[in-house]
């Protein structure tokens, strides 16, 4: 069996063709949706990943704000910037680019966020919004592996999922989204503490790899006929990404994302996904007066 692929990029085109469509609309009703990102330091793959949100910004028509510090910055330098943002109202949603410096609080900064500007859907708030079923901005990249298996027509319905990994930004809630009624699906977290992940992994009809380890799924791990999601991003010697699920997989799956490719093109249509949405939110608001 050689797996199908669950395209990211498609997709994400896709997405962002149906968003082109409706920040037109809203530019038409007097609202320009415009994104804002917060870059401390000077990471290369964190600077690679802010201007590619900006890129699919200027693409779909949601205007940029962009702002920057130092990897000297103090907690309160952060903070300075997190309510400038929470004031603009050229501002409609806006993301801290993770991770932060060694020593800056980040539960504290994204605390501080307008939880109504949080374009990343990592606001307690909005995970306890998840929690409750409450309508809010979603984790981009939990939603982006809901959408991908959604848009390929994997059944999700009574699938047993198994997520490897528990991380705040992916793994923590993936299980929240997968066993809404709308995706009924039985989920099994795994982590560094789970004592037989091979036996879990095999029982799975859909595995999401979130670890960060490279090659931790492995061919004899599969069952076949499964759907593999491979989120991982570990780099080797010449900077090139190992994913968390070894190649040989996919002639045991009946589904795989590739990495890069995958995951990864999902997560940014996300992310301006949260931003139109919240867009149409303050314009129903503006509406109803
Ligand atoms: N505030 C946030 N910080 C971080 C998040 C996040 O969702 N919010 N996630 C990651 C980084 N990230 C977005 O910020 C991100 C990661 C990967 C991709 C992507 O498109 N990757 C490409 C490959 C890129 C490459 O070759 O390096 C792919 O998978 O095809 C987009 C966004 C951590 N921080």
């Amino acid at each position: 069996m050689t797996a199908q692929i669950l395209d990211g990029k498609a997709t994400a085109a896709a997405i962002k063709s149906d968003l082109t469509a409706r920040v037109a609309a809203l530019k038409a009703r007097g609202v320009t949706p415009g994104l804002g990102t917060l870059l401390v330091g000077d990471d290369p793959g964190s600077r690679w990943y802010v201007n590619g949100k900006h890129k699919d910004c200027a693409q779909v028509g949601i205007g940029s704000i962009q702002r920057e510090l130092p990897d000297t910055a103090t907690q309160e330098e952060i903070e300075a910037v997190v309510r400038e943002l929470n004031a603009d109202p050229a501002c409609t949603g806006y993301i801290v680019q993770l991770p932060l410096p060694k020593g800056i609080d980040t539960n504290r900064v994204l605390e501080l966020m307008d939880p109504a500007k949080d374009a990343d859907g990592l606001h307690p708030m909005n995970l306890g919004r998840l929690v409750l079923n409450e309508t809010g901005p979603l984790p981009c990249t939990p939603q982006g592996v809901v959408q991908l298996l959604r848009h390929h027509g994997v059944e999700i319905n009574g699938a047993h999922v198994v997520v490897v990994g528990r991380g705040v930004t992916i793994g923590r809630s993936i299980p929240l989204l997968l066993t809404r009624k709308s995706e009924n699906a039985t989920v099994t977290q795994c982590h560094t503490g789970t004592r037989d992940l091979a036996a879990h992994l095999k029982q799975a009809d859909i595995i999401v790899a979130a670890a960060g380890v490279p090659h931790i799924v492995k061919p004899e791990h599969v069952k076949p006929g499964a759907a593999v999601l491979d989120v991982g991003v570990s780099r080797d010697e010449n900077g090139k990404i190992v994913g968390d699920v070894h190649p040989g997989v996919a002639e045991v799956a009946a589904w795989i994302s590739p990495n890069p490719g995958g995951v990864g093109p999902m997560t940014r249509a996300q992310l301006l996904v949260n931003v139109v949405e919240a867009a149409e939110r303050d314009a129903a608001a503006v509406s109803a007066g």
